[in-house]
């Protein structure tokens, strides 16, 4: 299970001696059952980002500790082959000097249990993302924004994690794209069981991949719903959204 207690965070902004703080996250609980697929939604600069942060043990919290089965994410060896991301910036998350085939086989060295020498490996995660064999040997200009993707995916799955952070993983692809790329990652979750939290702005593709949704504002959980029971939401930021996308 990964859990998360009472989070806070705050960054200090401005010049030096006129800075000045800004609480970001304000005390945030919630935990993530081992397979389950958990939404966080909420308005830009509500703090989505910053929770990943610490959950990936990027960034410590000022306050409060993240575990993952008991044991904090402070310590790269929990974390370690066993928390995946996949972020919205396909084309910065991969170095541009690796061709897909090291950049997917340097996730799959982190896992001593696979057979880090099998091609099959890697030709078989290129087929679960939907790309095949040929994509191995090019280069990150050379792929499409839903190819680079696809990559990222496979490098993320290819660990094999308990959990995988998805930090608007879908919001920089074209519509169509999105739908593909949802539907591999409900996919994927099948065959793997793998945890998912699933940060982003739109209702609709959490409600077509998350088990329960966090509706978050101003670095505060405001309510948190199982998907089915979703046209009962009673925050008013959760009332606008799925207002909103019903009108669409
Ligand atoms: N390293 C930092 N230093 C100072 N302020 C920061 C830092 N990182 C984030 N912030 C501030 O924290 C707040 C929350 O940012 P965050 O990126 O977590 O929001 P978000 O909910 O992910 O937004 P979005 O949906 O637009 O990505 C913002 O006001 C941002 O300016």
């Amino acid at each position: 299970m990964l859990q998360i207690e009472n989070i806070t965070k705050s960054y200090h902004n401005g010049i030096i001696g006129w800075k000045k703080k800004h609480q970001v996250l304000h005390g945030v609980s919630f935990a993530c059952e081992a397979g389950e697929s958990l939404g966080i939604i909420g308005e830009s600069g509500s703090g989505k980002s910053t929770l990943v942060r610490m959950i990936l043990g990027i960034e410590r919290p000022d306050q409060g500790q993240i575990f993952l089965h008991g044991k904090s994410v402070e310590y790269r060896s929990t974390r370690r082959g066993q928390i995946s991301a996949v972020f919205q910036d396909y084309t910065s998350s991969i170095n541009p000097f690796f061709t897909v085939e090291r950049a997917i086989m340097e996730s799959v060295h982190l896992r001593t249990n696979i057979d880090s020498n099998s091609i099959y490996v890697l030709d078989s995660l290129l087929e679960q993302v939907g790309l095949n064999a040929s994509f191995k040997k090019r280069y990150p200009h050379e792929l499409s924004g839903g190819e680079a993707q696809r990559v990222c995916i496979a490098r993320a799955i290819a660990c094999r994690p308990q959990y995988l952070i998805l930090d608007e993983a879908i919001s920089s692809l074209d519509v169509s794209i999105q739908v593909q790329v949802l539907q591999l990652l409900k996919e994927l979750k099948n065959i793997y069981n793998m945890g998912y939290v699933f940060i982003t702005h739109d209702i609709q593709a959490a409600a077509y991949i998350c088990d329960r949704i966090i509706i978050f504002r101003q670095g505060q959980i405001e309510e948190i719903i199982n998907t089915d029971q979703l046209s009962q939401v009673q925050s008013d930021y959760g009332r606008t959204l799925l207002a909103t996308s019903i009108v669409l």
